[in-house]
């Protein structure tokens, strides 16, 4: 049962209340992501990195360090649980039991958050994880949510018991409108949407409010939750498919420019060494979809379905459709995971515009779980908004790591290095805007 969520937040302002309080509070494409790296890339060293894409919030003026330090420091206490890792074990997954081998559950009995580096500088926090890919991935989903609720915590700090009554009672009266459009969007035609909201959620209860309220608005249309920890405490399928952190580290590695060209579908090719059916969804915008496509495999059409994750939606979709029909197959049976920024209103409008065309699924992240822009009795919006936090891979074995993406806000690496990657990959900026 969730306690009433203004009083919690008033009655836990005054000590420290972990935010992450169990390993399983994490996406779990995370944990199909890492099962491949143990098996694949044991060895390899990866950093990750805080990003602020948001420059006007400076996180340090609103977080105090102390308080971030704490609550990394209470992650990194944490273990999985007996209970936790015999329910990864005999949980089936996407239909299949025993997705995860007995060797990497008892891999994760001993696992723990590596350490982490903090510093400030210019009024911004400096968040880097070194070491071992196979530890410093599991830091980017927990490390998001503490950033994230510590400034919704800030932001309500100052708040009364009935200001916070306030802002709770508009934020769920939002969400259930929201809710009720989904109502009417199922009522024409399939729907099918899961929570992806974890990294940057105002709170975890929070988040279990809005997953339990599109479950009893929507029903089945709701096929689940990214969240292993909610997944496990509500009966709702995990839902996951797989992130740019491979491709990035992958390409990396490669030792020269035509190992670089082939990295992202080697990725495919280990990928589907582990895993088949719904699990085969591409994620085709690393480097740029457009140029992706292209060069992809024939093979690669055979793949259950693609997550276009930096186009507009419709758009991104409309690509992936031309180009399954061009490589002969039907784009009808295909999946389509939209996940990059939806709001109620993309909803709605990509699962019209592509019914009957391919199998939809909508992953919905901070708009379902951190939306409270005009909940604040004060009308103090810009400190309830989420910024645009990202933790990305940006070193691998010493060589920086790059992202492309097809939305040149989500570059990243050093300008030298995205200019080689654009000339390797044939990069295309835009083309497909002009369609
Ligand atoms: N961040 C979190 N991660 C996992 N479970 C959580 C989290 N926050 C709350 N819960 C769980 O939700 C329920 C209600 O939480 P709440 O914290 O209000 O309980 P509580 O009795 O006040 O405990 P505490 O004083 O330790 O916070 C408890 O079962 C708690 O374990
Ligand atoms: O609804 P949203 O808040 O967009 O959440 C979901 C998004 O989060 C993830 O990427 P992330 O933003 O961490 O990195 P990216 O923007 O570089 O893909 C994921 O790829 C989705 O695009
Ligand atoms: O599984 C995914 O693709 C996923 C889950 C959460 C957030 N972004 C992507």
């Amino acid at each position: 049962m969730i306690p009433d969520l203004a009083s919690r937040v008033h009655d836990h302002s005054y000590r420290v209340d972990p935010i992450i309080r169990t390993l399983l509070d994490t996406d779990f494409y995370k944990f199909l992501m890492l099962q491949m790296i143990w098996k694949l890339k044991p060895d390899v060293h990866a950093t990750f990195g805080l990003h602020n894409r948001s420059g006007a919030v400076r996180l340090a003026d609103c977080i105090d360090e102390k308080e971030l330090t704490a609550q990394l420091d209470h992650a990194r206490s944490l273990r999985f649980q007996k209970n936790e890792l015999i329910w990864l074990a005999g949980n089936s997954f996407y239909g299949r039991t025993k997705i995860f081998e007995p060797g990497f559950l008892e891999y994760l009995g001993d696992f723990r958050l590596p350490p982490y580096q903090l510093s400030r500088r210019n009024g911004e926090f400096e968040l880097r994880f070194e070491g071992l890919w196979r530890e410093t991935t599991m830091w980017e989903v927990p490390a998001l949510a503490i950033l994230n609720e510590l400034r919704a915590r800030s932001a309500m700090f100052r708040m009364g018991r009935f200001e916070l009554d306030v802002l709770y009672a508009r934020a769920k009266a939002k969400l259930w409108s929201k809710v009720e459009r989904l109502r009417i969007l199922a009522r024409e035609g399939p729907l099918k949407i899961s929570d992806f909201g974890t990294r940057r959620r105002h709170g975890f209860l929070w988040q279990r409010w809005c997953i339990e309220a599109l479950r009893e608005g929507v029903g089945e249309a709701l096929i689940g939750t990214s969240n292993v920890k909610h997944a496990m405490d509500l009966g709702l399928e995990a839902i996951g498919t797989n992130a740019h952190e491979l491709p990035m580290v992958y390409a990396a590695l490669a030792e020269n420019d035509a190992a670089l060209r082939e990295a992202p579908f080697t990725v495919l090719e280990d990928w589907s060494r582990l895993y088949d059916g719904n699990l085969l969804v591409l994620l085709p915008d690393t480097f740029g979809t457009t140029n992706f496509l292209k060069a992809a495999p024939d093979w690669a059409a055979d793949w259950t379905g693609a997550r276009p994750d930096s186009k507009p939606p419709i758009e991104g979709a409309e690509e992936l459709i031309d180009w399954w029909k061009a490589r002969g197959r039907d784009p009808g049976q295909k999946l389509i995971v939209l996940s990059d920024g939806m709001t109620i209103d993309s909803i709605e409008a990509s699962v019209r515009h592509l019914r009957g065309r391919a199998q939809v699924s909508i992953g919905w992240g901070t708009n379902l779980t951190n939306d409270f822009a005009g909940c604040v009795p004060h009308g103090a919006d810009v400190d309830v908004m989420p910024p645009s936090l990202v933790c990305k891979v940006i070193e691998v074995e010493g060589r920086p790591a790059v992202k492309l993406s097809d939305n040149p806000a989500k570059f990243l690496g050093p300008k030298d290095e995205i200019a080689r990657y654009e000339r390797v990959f044939g990069y295309q900026p835009g083309v497909w805007r002009q369609a």
